[in-house]
């Protein structure tokens, strides 16, 4: 019985969450990180699909960083990263697309259907959203870093996410741009995703990776409930925050810089981290403020 009650007090405690977020824009970003559990994928797109239920539009940004090593490795090429991006020549862009689109993107809108919630997969073999162009990496005394067909986001186009949005469905879109010349570019998942939280004005964007949170003491694992903007970057000064977390923490900075509400840094391990985030008094994770 009082487990019962208990599970009664949790939706209590989310109607207020319910209705306060009813109508307004989450960017999701799944990492690529959390699809080495066979689970993860399904369990947090059918969180994306309870936030669609109770009258929120989630945009759900996907990455993919561990499949296409895979495939990389299938085909006898060395991932290389230069500050959290992949270098990507032509034979990696060919294999990154098929991976992200062919495989990722499309398990993604068939989790969502599956569950009953219509959505639209958006990338570069068909209606594309992200325009780019390529990307300059500087490195130590300012010097240039050449990283190939890497993009940087230019222009989300906010008009036909809202028309997806409109019809009732959720955007799932894939970090593969269009360059002005028709061209396509890789792209970190979590730029395009912070672009497209700042482009939208979201309410709220959550990246959803394999870490509690973000590191702040190199030699523990404990992580910190906020954090400012001057204090991520002493944390990358420092070394502490480096790899994978620096295009998050760019693109929490873009998001909110661009009229995003709020961002947070999540575990994808922890079931239903994305509703503890959202819809519970206690939020889970990191949240980046200005
Ligand atoms: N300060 C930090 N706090 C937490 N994780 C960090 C930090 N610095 C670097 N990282 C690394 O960033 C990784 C997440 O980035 P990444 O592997 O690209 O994830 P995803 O595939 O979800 O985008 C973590 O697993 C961790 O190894
Ligand atoms: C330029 C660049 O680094 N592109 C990424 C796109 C996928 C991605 O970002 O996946 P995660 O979110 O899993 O890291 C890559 O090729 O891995």
């Amino acid at each position: 019985m009082q487990e019962a009650i208990s599970k009664a007090a949790t939706l209590v405690e989310a109607h207020a969450y319910i209705r306060e977020f009813r109508g307004k824009v989450v960017v999701v970003k799944v990492g690529g990180s959390i699809m080495d559990q066979p689970e993860a994928l399904g369990n947090l797109l059918g969180d994306v699909s309870f936030m669609h239920a109770v009258g929120m539009r989630p945009v759900v940004v996907h990455g993919g960083g561990k499949a296409i090593n895979a495939a990389m490795s299938d085909a006898g090429l060395d991932a290389q990263f230069v500050q959290g991006r992949r270098y990507t020549d032509e034979r990696t862009l060919a294999i990154a697309e098929h991976v992200l689109i062919n495989d990722i993107n499309a398990a993604a809108v068939g989790h969502l259907k599956e569950a009953g919630t219509p959505a639209m997969g958006l990338h570069s073999l068909g209606s594309c959203v992200v325009f780019a162009k390529r990307l300059t990496l500087r490195g130590e005394q300012n010097r240039r870093i050449d990283i190939g067909m890497v993009g940087e986001v230019e222009w989300v186009n906010t008009e036909l996410l809202r028309a997806v949005l409109d019809a009732g469905s959720i955007p799932v879109i894939a970090p593969i741009a269009r360059d002005p010349a028709g061209g396509k570019l890789n792209i970190n998942a979590d730029s395009v995703a912070g672009h497209v939280a700042g482009a939208l004005r979201a309410e709220k964007f959550v990246l959803v990776s394999d870490t509690h949170g973000i590191r702040t003491d190199p030699d523990s694992e404990e992580t910190a409930s906020t954090l400012t903007r001057d204090a991520t970057d002493g944390l990358i000064r420092d070394g502490v925050i480096d790899g994978g977390m620096l295009p998050k923490v760019e693109a929490a900075l873009t998001a909110l810089g661009g009229g995003c509400r709020k961002a947070h840094i999540v575990d994808g391990r922890i079931p239903h981290a994305l509703l503890l985030e959202v819809y519970t008094e206690a939020g889970i994770g990191t949240e980046i403020v200005l």
